[in-house]
């Protein structure tokens, strides 16, 4: 759900929430078998009424009134889960149709043997059958003992980043952003991370193991918690491609080089950070996952979606564009991207022809249609709404909202004409269909008769403050939007068994037209930022802080943001990522930074030599002698590049821990950030590539740096030392053993080789049949790897348990077939032979040091 996010919440009230969640979904005695696999809506929940809510959407006609029975019932059962299988080509083929078997088989043969129904079948409108639709809630996968091993097997798989658990509805929205794999892709309000995790899978989804794709993924959100969790949830991905910040959406930096600033030749000319893909997931009431959190049943109200309205209109108008001060148009820049558009094509984030997908979790069509209105009337012609209809044919869905009303303070309102004086702060012209304000609404003479409506409900008026007093004038003629609203898409729970969500495309088509600071004041007079945005104050927000949003950008570096944007350190402290090494913190800056600092305007010296409080800088790591003891010590091909594409969360470079591995793309904006005086707040960006590694013997290695898990996948088609070719019984000896000395393994060769390597770290390759491991094999896609630290007298796996696991319990499989047909080995294969591109084993999370301290 939308919102505030857990960040606010106590820890006594988190746990009265869970219990009270757990409650809600509590079984009743009547209540069938929830391990029943016949009917999964059969289990009815208690505590799921609000008249309210029921008054508000039959007035709205959200389903047509014959529906409307179903839709509720459907709304009132808890939500089946659903699973994503991860797509991108880091999974060899034969991993995944394993996965996909055990998956599928083991939920099959435990719970629903003998039983005809499916218990899991994939989802047919995902791309590739890569989703999944149990017939289980996640309460019952958690709770009944029958699926405990299923449960089990999801957890493992989760947390290795094989399988995630999402709502099926929340993977709509990035299948239709139309993400290329060379993309510059931007997910706004992107925790908890799931839809960055498939917009990471699509981007990575055509290159070849051992390179990375041209596009990349900024992940942004404003909640630093939620931020952390993002990280820990995309970290399972492995990629060099994505950095996480945190901002405010609606005041996203846009990065723009000064038009004084010096021109530079950047690769890909890159002057300011332009996306070719926008994702809009904004905060919103949350109405669409009743199913999954029934306690909204008990909180829910209209004013939850007034109080988000303002909010989602301007971090939609900052992701697909923005207006700025018709004086900063007139001086073109003389970067690269004047040369890409003309003058006065302001737009901040999205390219000509970029799609900007807005979506969210509610019904509300003041979330939902009068948003997207609102950012139409402003573009005025250079956005258009995208009918999509053709797209993802096997979803269903049903057009956006022409009409609604607004309802407040006990009265259903067709026109802005009819908001009294008082509540003109709350209910905005922009949330009716014609979005007309007062100045320009029809005249109020016609059409208007007295109403005075209640809705009846226990008293409660339904938006969180009481009926008036006094009766208010309606129109009583309801307003119909111009724009094609109905190519707007929305997703009912009854349709295919789901959650609800709102989404729309919307494309930019042609540069905005430039709009006078007085127009754009007038246009934006009403546009105010809640200061308070949380859900519970929704009904009574304040409305206290002047509209800046389209002024922010032609600010230097955000100063604001110095204080506003605090992070939580004690709570970034728990990932090693975002919190390394915060003892050697700021004491100086890196040698970039300071050539930086030279060379930028005076008024951001602040804010490069502060940067952002509680955040460890961005420092691209350049020590040569680190650098090349590295690729010596693993013989690193040089077409692997290493120049630029390092970098540290350390500025004192003598005691960096942790080198991550950046993709070109993420090195151009990580530049282009440096140049701007580093407006992006960054909290994550890279690979962990290489880490600081002791032996825990006391020898010392001649490289100080081990390969990370994370990183090998990447690295080991170019690595040409350090390398054991290990049999299946080996292989499985180090996993099942983690240490295993020299003279026991099974083959005496292997132990031999071992022996001879350099101490330090080393990566062992399965070779595929149960044959002694021949050195030259040739690799390819289905290879699997791990990293291990060769100490004095035998070989230690630096690969977690966890992760061992796993790999234990895939090869089980591939082991039996290797016997099946023994012998299989490409001896042909010579030393001379080059790398191939190789499938490593992933082991994500790779804290675990194994044999070395
Ligand atoms: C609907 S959730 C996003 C879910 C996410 N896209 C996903 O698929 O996992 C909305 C997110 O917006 C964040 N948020 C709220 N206000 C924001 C703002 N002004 N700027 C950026 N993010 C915001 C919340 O912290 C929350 O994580």
């Amino acid at each position: 759900m939308g919102g505030g996010g857990r960040g606010g919440r106590s820890r006594t009230q988190r746990k009265h929430f869970r219990q009270n969640r757990e409650n809600v979904w509590k079984r009743s005695k009547s209540d069938p078998d929830p391990s029943s696999t016949e009917n999964n809506t059969s289990w009815t929940p208690f505590a799921t009424e609000n008249a309210a809510f029921d008054f508000y959407y039959k007035e709205q006609g959200i389903v047509d009134p014959q529906q409307w029975e179903q839709f509720v019932a459907v709304l009132r059962t808890p939500l089946p889960a659903t699973f994503r299988i991860n797509s991108s080509s880091q999974f060899s083929d034969d991993i995944r149709s394993q996965l996909e078997y055990d998956f599928v088989h083991s939920l099959r043969d435990e719970v629903a043997e003998g039983v005809e129904t499916e218990a899991i079948r994939p989802l047919l409108w995902y791309p590739g059958n890569f989703a999944w639709h149990s017939n289980f809630s996640r309460m019952q996968l958690r709770k009944n003992q029958t699926l405990e091993r299923f449960h089990e097997f999801l957890k493992l798989e989760n947390e290795i980043g094989n399988i995630t658990r999402q709502e099926a509805v929340s993977m709509v929205p990035p299948l239709f952003l139309d993400v290329h794999s060379d993309h510059f892709v931007l997910d706004m309000c992107a925790a908890p991370g799931s839809k960055t995790f498939q917009l990471l899978e699509i981007i990575h989804q055509s290159s070849k193991a051992g390179s990375l794709p041209d596009g990349m993924v900024i992940a942004n959100d404003l909640d630093v918690q939620r931020c952390n969790l993002l990280i820990h949830q995309t970290k399972r991905m492995c990629t060099a491609n994505l950095i996480v910040t945190n901002h405010e959406a609606q005041h996203f930096p846009g990065c723009r080089l000064n038009r004084n600033y010096e021109r530079i030749k950047l690769d890909h000319n890159i002057g300011q950070l332009l996306f070719d893909r926008v994702l809009c997931d904004v905060p919103c009431s949350g109405d669409g996952t009743l199913r999954k959190a029934p306690d909204l049943w008990r909180k829910w109200n209209t004013g939850m979606g007034h109080g988000l309205h303002s909010l989602q209109v301007l971090i939609a108008m900052r992701g697909d564009f923005q207006f700025c001060s018709i004086m900063d148009s007139l001086v073109p820049s003389v970067t690269g991207l004047a040369v890409l558009f003309p003058y006065m094509d302001r737009i901040h984030l999205l390219k000509i022809g970029g799609r900007m997908v807005y979506s969210t979790c509610s019904m509300n069509p003041i979330e939902n249609e009068a948003v997207v209105a609102e950012v139409l009337r402003r573009c005025g012609g250079s956005v258009k709404l995208v009918d999509v209809s053709s797209e993802l044919p096997q979803l269903i869905r049903r057009p956006g909202l022409k009409k609604w009303k607004v309802y407040d303070k006990g009265s259903w309102l067709v026109s802005y004409n009819n908001v009294p004086k008082f509540r003109r702060s709350v209910i905005l012209s922009s949330m009716f269909p014609s979005g007309r304000g007062h100045h320009d609404a029809v005249d109020s003479s016609c059409n208007v008769n007295v109403e005075e409506v209640t809705n009846g409900v226990n008293g409660n008026a339904g938006d969180g403050v009481q009926p008036v007093q006094n009766p208010v004038i309606s129109e009583s003629v309801e307003e119909v939007s111009d724009f094609p609203l109905e190519h707007c898409m929305r997703i009912l729970p009854h349709d295919q068994n789901t959650g609800a969500f709102f989404v729309a495309v919307l494309q930019k088509v042609s540069p905005l037209p430039v709009f006078s600071e007085k127009t754009k004041l007038k246009i934006d007079e009403q546009y105010e930022e809640p200061a308070n945005q949380s859900l519970n104050d929704a009904q009574v927000q304040q409305i206290t802080s002047p509209e800046y949003a389209h002024e922010e950008n032609l600010k230097e570096a955000s100063e604001e943001n110095l204080d506003d944007n605090e992070p939580n350190t004690e709570d970034m402290e728990d990932d090693p990522v975002t919190c390394e090494e915060h003892s050697a913190k700021e004491t100086h800056v890196a040698d970039n930074v300071q050539n930086i600092t030279k060379r930028v305007p005076e008024k951001r010296k602040l804010q490069i030599q502060g940067k952002w409080r509680g955040v460890d800088p961005v420092v691209f790591f350049k020590d040569e002698t680190i650098i090349n003891s590295i690729r010596d010590f693993y013989g690193i091909n040089e077409r692997f590049p290493f120049n630029g594409h390092l970098v540290t969360r350390n500025s004192d470079t003598n005691h960096v821990k942790r080198i991550y591995y950046i993709s070109k793309s993420v090195k151009d904006v990580l530049e282009l950030n440096f140049k701007v005086g580093q407006q992006l707040k960054i909290t994550s960006v890279g690979l962990k590539m290489f880490e600081r590694q002791t032996a825990r013997e006391g020898s010392s290695a001649p490289c100080a740096f081990r390969i990370s898990s994370e990183g090998l996948p990447l690295v080991l088609p170019y690595i040409t030392k350090q390398i054991l070719h290990a049999s299946p019984a080996d292989f499985k000896h180090l996993l099942q053993n983690k240490e295993v000395k020299f003279e026991d393994f099974t083959d005496p060769k292997f132990g031999e080789k071992a022996a001879n390597l350099l101490p330090g770290c080393c990566v062992v390759i399965l070779s595929i049949g149960n044959t002694v491991a021949v050195e030259s094999l040739q690799v390819d896609e289905s290879t699997i790897a791990i990293g291990c630290w060769k100490g004095r007298a035998r070989l230690s796996v630096m690969v977690t348990a966890m992760d061992c696991q796993e790999l234990l319990e895939r090869l089980l499989i591939r082991f039996d077939n290797v016997n099946a047909s023994a012998g299989h080995v490409d001896e042909s294969s010579n030393d001379e032979k080059e790398i191939q591109p190789v499938q490593a084993f992933n082991g994500k999370n790779d804290d675990n040091d194994g044999g070395t301290r």
